[in-house]
């Protein structure tokens, strides 16, 4: 391969530009043997961290035991696994020639399943599968009647197949309605056991049940567990490497078959065929809210899962003797998700609605200001984490390599990168922060630049393609063919029934002891926006020691494979991902799930942070996200109409980080439609810190309106211009607060984020509302509402008393260093003044720059091809 396209994948990777120049310069032009080198580079922090600091120089996988193949990227790459390879490294007997098509462990699985129904399980020899086929066919039980003893039945067989006997009351209900033949909307929160609702009536009928799942990884590992549980069960799609699967699946063969949206529409008719033999008891559409254009991961596939309803029904289909019930599941879908979902599956007017509580009663929510962008915040907010595992390890010589190791990796950024010194003091409120209005809200904080080393990312920074190419967006059921399975095959049921229980208790005095109940040993998930910070902070963390391992798209599947395993086998004590360590992992002592940057939507946040805490044990789930500049959307191919939706649901994200004063659990659970019965969770930050101190801000409130009542007024009759703003332009709120600086004397050091905040309160007040056609995360062009109108003009003494927000507390504890905002700002409308300061910019910046600028690409050398090329761009 040439140099620079091995250059280019790895960038793509999320490696940076100076490790992978080091890596070619070693090992050669080699991809795979440069990302086993990447990747080894971690593993060899922590093992020096872990011993002496003394450097590894062995070549160990990048987790120290890659699989046979994790070399050999390009399989990883062409050949897409299959559940077999889960089986077997599940530490079943692999296959041997000896025996037939599946694996041991699979027809064991088939033998143990069938053995219940008569079922025989499948064979090679094709005439005699046919005649086994037919013969198995017509020993189904076509009776639906599963009889008025369903509950007795459905215990034993819990019991039998999965360790413990009582079905939760939703899980009840829902069976209920699929008894009656009823279509049913499962709402229930992140893992409490929604798939068993579809996995029971394959067990209690002799019939088929058809699962529709987004991800080929959440299929495989369903695909897993329903293994070891003893019930067959198959996948079918692109990820599906055995074609003799889809045949045997459609003639019956498998209980439970889990197919992508886009593969079942091209199977219809032979679904059709099965329904008349083996008889389907029911389509489950799990991560149902991806129907919805209003939800956080629309797919359009599922919308065209309507044609479920019109093939399988009485009127289609003239055997059967009611419509095969849909049954959809979700943990997170907002009312407005839920209603768009019954349409567009066009599920009956009789769909029972069975909805429980998204409460997670055993969560600490939490929000934290951070700039989440360089070494320094890594410092500054992993500080606790590090600790948290080096005591659980050894913890003197942990903690004094701790030190050591900032101290080292303080001196080399500052030595290699020097950006350090920018963002010394991480949580200072820098007047650069706020200023992001003059450019568009697509200057995304993903890329700040001076990240990553790369001479040119600034340049690139507004460049959407570039943008796309750094978020995972998973998009198609393929882009993430990765299990996430329990590969030990040895599941904690025994004793344990779910998140519920044991109970985290409900009474205040109760719940307050949990408030600082130090965690118990398990993973941590932190989760970010880009690929890169997946590498630049996994391979921080193994610095100190820590197990960490990254997790993206682009990564090579046999790493993301290992990282899996690692996971659930509890080798690893932290992933660092982007979204694409996805939906539905099932692992039940995640003790932390740290958001690293601002997510999405609030349902995105809620169903990632849902993963913690699954054993019902106290979980954190702590957000860092810089509260000082407003979040901007990720880059993805939207209608008009999804943009202003995506805006919504990132303004309301945003919304959760600014609150200081209501319960973050029930900000959360409100925002899915629920009704909050406890007063406040007691777990949360706020909870536990209280409100801030409400104040009074009347006088404020006043002259914002004031201001921006006359200034609109003028921008309506086209009559407004002078300071900064053009003739005719509408004032946006940093020029109106610029007005206010000017105009009052009290306030002519006051800072623009304080503004915002308060403009943000006056707009739930109802008194300003956003007075651009554009939807903006918040608010941009404030206009008085007549309501506000009232307020202006009513001349009481009543106060306005509010709880000032996240980023109106933090503009005031770090106030700007000079004396005079409004003279400062001034000088920048006189030209001479200007050019002054610019010229002083530049000569601050530049020493810095040239120190870190290379003299003149050597093009003989890839690093110096490279950087040529780059700096070109
Ligand atoms: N009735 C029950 N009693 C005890 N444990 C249960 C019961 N039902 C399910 N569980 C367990 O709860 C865990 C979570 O189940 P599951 O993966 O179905 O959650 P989920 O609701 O689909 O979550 P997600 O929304 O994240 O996909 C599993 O380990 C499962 O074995
Ligand atoms: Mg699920």
């Amino acid at each position: 391969m040439d140099p620079d396209q091995v250059v280019a994948e790895l960038v793509g990777m999320g490696f940076e530009l100076s490790d992978i120049t080091n890596a070619i310069e070693v090992v050669g032009p080699s991809i795979d043997a440069a990302i086993d080198y990447l990747l080894d580079d971690s593993r060899r922090d922590t093992a020096s961290a872990s011993t002496s600091n003394s450097r590894f120089t062995s070549h160990a996988g990048p987790l120290g035991k890659r699989g046979p193949n994790s070399t050999s990227r390009a399989a990883g790459k062409i050949r897409q696994s299959s559940i077999n390879e889960f089986v077997e490294s599940a530490g079943r007997p692999k296959r041997s020639k000896t025996m037939n098509k599946l694996d041991l462990s699979q027809s064991e699985v088939l033998q143990r399943d069938t053995k219940d129904r008569n079922v025989h399980p499948p064979i090679e020899d094709s005439d005699l599968r046919i005649a086994t086929e037919k013969a198995v066919l017509s020993s189904y039980s076509k009776d639906e009647d599963v009889g008025p003893d369903w509950q007795k039945k459905v215990e034993n067989l819990l019991q039998k197949h999965f360790g413990f006997s009582l079905l939760k009351d939703f899980q009840k209900e829902a069976l209920e309605a699929w008894l009656s033949h009823r279509d049913c909307l499962v709402l229930a929160a992140t893992g409490s056991g929604k798939s068993l609702c579809f996995q029971i009536p394959a067990l209690l009928t002799g019939k088929v049940v058809i699962v529709i799942s987004p991800l080929i990884s959440l299929m495989h590992d369903q695909c897993l567990k329903l293994a070891n549980h003893g019930v067959s069960a198959c996948f079918l799609g692109s990820g599906q490497t055995d074609r003799s699967v889809e045949q045997k699946a459609m003639s019956g063969m498998y209980s439970i078959i889990y197919v992508c949206p886009e593969t079942i529409l091209r199977l219809i008719k032979p679904l059709r065929s099965l329904a008349e033999s083996r008889g389907i008891a029911l389509f489950a559409i799990d991560e149902v809210h991806c129907v919805s254009k209003w939800g956080h991961d629309f797919r359009p596939d599922y919308r065209r899962l309507s044609i479920l309803r019109e093939n399988f029904s009485m009127d289609t289909m003239k055997s059967l003797k009611f419509n095969v019930p849909i049954m959809a599941l979700t943990a997170t879908a907002t009312t407005r998700v839920r209603e768009d979902i019954l349409q567009s599956l066009h599920m009956s007017k009789a769909t029972q609605i069975v909805l429980t509580s998204f409460f997670r009663p055993n969560l600490r929510f939490s929000v934290k200001h951070s700039k989440t962008s360089s070494l320094a915040s890594y410092k500054e907010d992993l500080h606790e984490l590090i600790s948290s595992y080096s005591r659980k390890g050894k913890s003197h010589r942990k903690d004094k390599l701790m030190s050591t190791n900032l101290e080292n990796s303080e001196s080399s950024d500052n030595a290699s990168n020097g950006y350090m010194d920018e963002y010394n003091g991480t949580n200072e409120v820098n007047v650069d922060d706020v200023e992001g209005d003059d450019v568009s809200e697509s200057d995304n904080e993903v890329c700040s630049p001076g990240r990553y080393g790369l001479g040119s990312l600034k340049d690139r920074q507004l460049s959407v393609e570039y943008l796309e190419d750094e978020c995972d967006i998973v998009q198609d059921v393929d882009d993430l063919d990765v299990s996430c399975g329990e590969f030990s095959g040895k599941l904690p049921l025994k004793g344990y029934s779910g998140f519920l229980l044991p109970k985290t208790p409900n009474n205040p005095e109760e719940r307050a002891k949990l408030q600082h109940e130090p965690l118990e040993d398990g993973p941590t998930i932190i989760y970010v926006p880009t690929r890169k910070e997946t590498l630049s902070i996994s391979k921080f963390l193994s610095r100190f020691g820590i197990k960490a391992a990254a997790y993206n798209a682009k990564l090579p599947k046999s790493h993301l494979r290992q990282v899996h395993k690692e996971f659930h086998e509890n080798t690893l004590q932290v992933i660092v991902a982007t979204i694409a360590f996805g939906m539905g992992i099932d692992k039940l002592n995640v003790r932390r799930i740290i958001h690293y940057g601002w997510p999405q939507s609030l349902e995105a946040y809620y169903q990632e942070a849902g993963r913690a805490g699954r054993d019902g044990k106290v979980a954190e789930c702590v957000l860092y996200a810089n509260l000082s500049r407003t979040p901007t959307l990720l880059p993805s191919q939207r209608s008009e109409e999804q943009t202003k939706q995506a805006y919504k649901m990132l303004s309301d994200c945003f919304r959760y980080g600014m609150n200081t004063s209501c319960c973050r659990a029930k900000t959360l659970v409100e925002y899915f439609g629920e009704d909050f019965l406890l007063e406040k969770c007691l777990l949360c930050d706020i909870c536990i810190k209280g409100p801030p101190e409400r104040q009074n801000l009347k006088a404020e409130a006043m002259i914002f309106l004031q201001v921006v009542a006359t200034h609109c007024r003028n921008f309506a009759d086209i009559s407004y211009g002078g300071y900064e703003g053009r003739l005719g332009e509408r004032p946006n709120i940093k020029a109106l607060v610029s007005r206010i600086r000017e105009q009052y004397q009290q306030f002519s050091t006051s800072d623009l984020l304080w503004w915002r905040g308060l403009a943000r309160l006056l707009e739930v007040k109802g008194f300003v509302r956003e007075g651009d056609d554009l939807t903006h995360v918040q608010i941009k062009y404030p206009e008085v509402t007549e309501r506000g109108r009232q307020f202006l003009s009513v001349k009481t003494e009543e106060p306005f008393h509010v709880y000032p927000e996240a980023d109106m507390l933090l503009s005031v504890k770090s106030p700007k260093s000079f004396s005079s905002f409004a003279a400062w700002g001034k000088g920048w409308a006189d030209p001479e003044i200007r050019h002054q300061r610019l010229q002083r910019k530049r000569t601050w910046k530049s020493p810095r720059k040239r120190k870190s600028r290379k003299p003149q690409p050597d093009c003989s050398t890839v690093r110096g091809r490279l950087t040529a090329k780059l700096s070109k761009k």
